[in-house]
C-alpha cells in the first residue's frame, strides 16, 4: 500500500514557490488523431507519471474535447491512455498546488479563499462535463489503473470499456476529500446500484474488470490492451458511419431523459425532432436500408 505523501512537495516549498513552477504542460500531454475516417482518438500522454492531472493537462482536455465537439469532421471520439496507465487521478504533487498554495495564503481573507476553492474546484469540473456536453459519442477505453480522476473523467463518458488488467478506485477518500468532479454526481446514474456505489466509493478499494462489468460501470471486457484499443476504435468506427444527426440527437436525448422527468424528455424529443426529421438523413437512411446499401452523410 503506497502512502500519498510520497506525492507530495512539503506544503511550504509549494507555497513558496511562483505560480509559473506548475510543471508546464507539453502540448504532448494530451494528443489528438484521427484513427479513421471521423473517428479520433484523444490520448492522456503523460506516461512518466501514469498520466495523472495537472490544471495545464485539464485545460488541454478540455481544449482539445470542444475542439472535436465543433469539428464536423469528427463523429465519435475514444479516449485511451499511453503507458503503463489509463489514469492514476491527479497529480498530487503538481496537481494540488495552486489551490494549496491560496489556502495557505495569511494575507487573502476567509471569505475570498472560499471563492477561490469554488472556483478552482468548478474550473476542473468544466473540464470533464465537456465530454458530457460534447454532442459526439465518446468512448473510454481503460486499462490498468483507473483511479480517482480517472473514474471522474470515464464517468462522464458515454460507453466505456476496459482490458482484463483494469483497476479501478474512487480513491479520493484516501486523499482527504470528497470527490468533486463528477463522479459521485454521475455514478449512481451510470451504475443504478446504490449500495455497491457506496461501498466503492466510502471505502477507495480497488475493483477489477469483472466487478466494474457485474455492476455496469464499463459495457465490455477485452483480453488485452490491444484488443480494447481494435474493440474502441471498431465501435466508434461504426457509430461514425451513421447519421451524424441521428446520433447526436440520440445523445441530447439520453442525457437530457437521464436529468428530467419521462413527459419533459418526450417532449424535449418531439420538440428536437421537429427540426431534426426534416433532415435528408431521414429519406437517405430509409432508402439505403430498403435497397440493402449504406447510406452516406453530409457533414453536420
Ligand atoms: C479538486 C480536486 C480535483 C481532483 C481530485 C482527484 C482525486 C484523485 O485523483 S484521488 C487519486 C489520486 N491518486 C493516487 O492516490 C494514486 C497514487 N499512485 C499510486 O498509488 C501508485 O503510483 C500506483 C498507481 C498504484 C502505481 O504504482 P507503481 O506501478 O508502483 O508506479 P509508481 O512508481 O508508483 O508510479 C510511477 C510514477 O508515477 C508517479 N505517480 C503515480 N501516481 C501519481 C500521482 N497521483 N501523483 C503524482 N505522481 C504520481 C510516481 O511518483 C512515479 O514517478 P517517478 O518520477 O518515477 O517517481
Amino acid at each position: 500500500m503506497l502512502s500519498t505523501s510520497r506525492f507530495f512537495p512539503s506544503f511550504s516549498s509549494i507555497t513558496n514557490r511562483a505560480l509559473s513552477t506548475t510543471p508546464a504542460l507539453k502540448s504532448t500531454d494530451i494528443s489528438v488523431k484521427e484513427e479513421r475516417p471521423y473517428v479520433y482518438n484523444v490520448k492522456l500522454n503523460r506516461p512518466a507519471k501514469l498520466n495523472t492531472f495537472t490544471m495545464e493537462m485539464w485545460r488541454e482536455f478540455k481544449k482539445a474535447i470542444d475542439r472535436l465537439a465543433d469539428d464536423p469532421k469528427c463523429r465519435s471520439i475514444i479516449i485511451t491512455g499511453e503507458g503503463k496507465s489509463f489514469c492514476a487521478g491527479i497529480d498530487l504533487a503538481a496537481g494540488l498546488s495552486d489551490i494549496i498554495r491560496v489556502i495557505q495564503d495569511d494575507s487573502v481573507e476567509i471569505g475570498r479563499k472560499g471563492r477561490a476553492v469554488r472556483r478552482f474546484i468548478g474550473e476542473i469540473q468544466d473540464c470533464f462535463t465537456a465530454l458530457e456536453k460534447c454532442p459526439k459519442p465518446i468512448i473510454a477505453a481503460v486499462h490498468s489503473h483507473c483511479l480517482g480522476a480517472g473514474i471522474d473523467l470515464i464517468t462522464a463518458c458515454d460507453i466505456r470499456m476496459a482490458s482484463q488488467d483494469a483497476n479501478f478506485s474512487i480513491r479520493e477518500v484516501d486523499i482527504g476529500l470528497a470527490a468533486d468532479i463528477g463522479t459521485l454526481n454521475r455514478i449512481q446514474k451510470v451504475v443504478g446500484n446504490d449500495s455497491w456505489t457506496r461501498e466503492v466509493a466510502l471505502t477507495a478499494r480497488d475493483f477489477g474488470a469483472d466487478e466494474a462489468h457485474r455492476y455496469g460501470l464499463i459495457s465490455r471486457i477485452c483480453d488485452d490492451r490491444q484488443s480494447l484499443f481494435e474493440n474502441s476504435i471498431e465501435m466508434a468506427a461504426r457509430i461514425a458511419e451513421k447519421s451524424p444527426i441521428a446520433v447526436q440527437g440520440t445523445k441530447e436525448t439520453l442525457n437530457y431523459a437521464r436529468d428530467h422527468s419521462t413527459d419533459d424528455s418526450l417532449n424535449f424529443i418531439k420538440t428536437w425532432n421537429m427540426s431534426q426529421l426534416l433532415s435528408t438523413d431521414l429519406m437517405n437512411s430509409a432508402l439505403a436500408a430498403m435497397n440493402k446499401k449504406k447510406a452516406t452523410y453530409e457533414d453536420v
